[in-house]
């Protein structure tokens, strides 16, 4: 893996942006400070922020020829070593812009990518930037190659030394890039069978998504008690962590049903227009979120652009598939939140805000707390519980002779409380999570449970 730590760099940065009448003719303040983000998250020192205006890109250079004399001239009275451009850069542009400026040229992706490889920790997320990593590389390459081999027009006594070494370059670029793909196979392929193993034991599978940033990692630490790497820097988390998590003391849990337990994980942030190629580097990373059975959609309540990136993630989780998910919005931080925006707004005075669950008759639940303080969590774990059918029923089944396997597994989820046996098979008084129950229901025999399923629309007994 290329790891370029850009610690101490000092960056220009260049926010390109098309003459809209609609958007005033200005570009977006907003995507120039996610974009500076961006580049201190990489370690760089950024120094100067220009705007360029793109009414026809350039195709040699994107910008044009005037706006790059004013590019240099910045970057020479700052004294950058590199120019930052969020915009896609076909490699020729590249190329053009660094001879002109005499200066490293990196884009959005090349900067993300650059991001990740500084973050990734695990073999599989580190096997998946170099992937990714390559692949960028490769379109380059080959484009370069491809170009040269026209001008050579089949000629084999044309062939330059500088061709020879971009064939090889493109050789061994792709021999690594299968190898790495294999490699990713396998790690894939323990990780599908440790989901089975998972999804055997029958848990809820909840997934953390979220803008980065927004106190993914922190709320897992909360929640889990463990120790996942959270940091203020874009993309701290790059590896999936899966933790075991019992949600509530009094929910049966301690019968040993799934009452109470889910299995959590935390995944990599999302950003707004996520490159293409690092969305299909992480999708295993990313099923996690796929095949979860509920998102915690976690937002920095603090931000002032949180609708925006609910948007951004809602689009990045359709895209990957999950958009149809049940999820509850965490809006997290509300430490940083002054005076209750709930309030009559009459004159009170400023309080904290405080954590609260709403659950409007239509769309998500939303949790607000502070993950840091640890306000609120015992507000989601209820809110959890509810959403994912944790709560439990119970009452009397009857369970025919021809049924017995439907009455040893509720002793294994340790449901039964009571039972009589008669010459019928058994009257079994049980108790045990929603959600158990309505598995149990679709597998044989579960016609059974019938009476306590359909109970349940009416209010059910046990703990919420
Ligand atoms: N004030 C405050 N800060 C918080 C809270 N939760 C998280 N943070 C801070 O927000 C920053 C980001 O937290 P992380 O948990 O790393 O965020 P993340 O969503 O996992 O970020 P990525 O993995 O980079 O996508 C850290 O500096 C945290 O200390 C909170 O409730 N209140
Ligand atoms: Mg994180």
């Amino acid at each position: 893996m290329f790891e370029r730590s850009r610690k101490g760099e000092r960056a220009l940065l260049i926010q390109p942006y098309a003459n809209q009448p609609q958007s005033g003719g200005a570009p977006d303040p907003d995507l120039l400070e996610e974009f500076a983000d961006l580049a201190r998250s990489a370690g760089a020192t950024v120094t100067v922020l220009l705007t360029a205006r793109i009414d026809r890109p350039n195709p040699a250079t994107l910008i044009g020829s005037g706006k790059l004399e004013e590019v240099r001239a910045a970057a020479d009275a700052s004294g950058a070593d590199l120019i930052l451009v969020n915009h896609p850069l076909t490699p020729v542009q590249e190329r053009n812009l660094e001879r002109a400026l005499q200066r490293r040229v990196v884009d959005r992706t090349g900067l993300i990518l650059d991001i990740f490889a500084q973050r990734a920790q695990s073999h599989e997320g580190k096997l998946q930037v170099e992937l990714a990593q390559l692949r960028h590389l490769a379109t380059r390459l080959v484009r370069g190659w491809t170009h040269l081999e026209r001008q050579r027009g089949g000629s084999i006594g044309l062939r330059g030394p500088g061709e020879t070494q971009l064939e090889t370059d493109r050789r061994l670029l792709q021999k690594r890039v299968d190898m790495l793909q294999k490699r990713l196979e396998k790690v894939e392929v323990q990780r599908t069978q440790m989901r089975r193993a998972r999804v055997r034991s029958e848990l809820p599978r909840v997934a953390l998504v979220g803008y980065t940033n927004a106190g993914k990692s922190t709320l897992f630490n909360a929640l889990t008690g463990a120790e996942a790497y959270a940091a203020d820097k874009l993309f701290a988390t790059l590896d999936p962590t899966v933790r075991r998590i019992g949600l509530a003391a009094d929910a049966g849990a301690a019968r040993g049903g799934s009452g109470g337990g889910v299995v959590l994980a935390d995944t990599v942030g999302f950003v707004r227009d996520l490159p293409h190629e690092l969305v299909a580097a992480f999708r295993s990373t990313l099923s996690e979120a796929r095949e979860a059975d509920l998102l915690l959609h976690v937002v920095d309540a603090a931000d002032p652009a949180r609708h925006e990136r609910i948007a951004q993630v809602d689009a990045v989780l359709a895209e990957i598939g999950a958009g149809d998910l049940p999820q509850l919005l965490v809006f997290n931080k509300i430490d940083r939140l002054g005076d209750d925006p709930h309030d009559d707004g009459a004159g009170t005075p400023a309080r904290p805000f405080e954590p609260r669950l709403d659950r409007p008759a239509e769309g998500r639940s939303r949790v607000w707390l502070s993950a840091r303080d640890g306000r609120g969590l015992d507000l989601l774990r209820r809110a959890l519980a509810e959403a994912l059918e944790l709560r439990h029923v119970g009452g009397r089944v009857r369970v025919p002779p021809q049924a017995a396997r439907l009455r040893a597994k509720l002793y294994e989820l340790g449901a039964v409380k009571a039972e009589v046996a008669d010459e019928d098979g058994w009257q079994v008084e049980v108790e045990l999570a929603m959600s158990d129950a309505r598995r149990l229901f679709a597998q044989p025999h579960g016609e059974w449970l019938r009476p306590l399923v359909e109970d349940a629309a009416g209010g059910a007994a046990g703990p919420a």
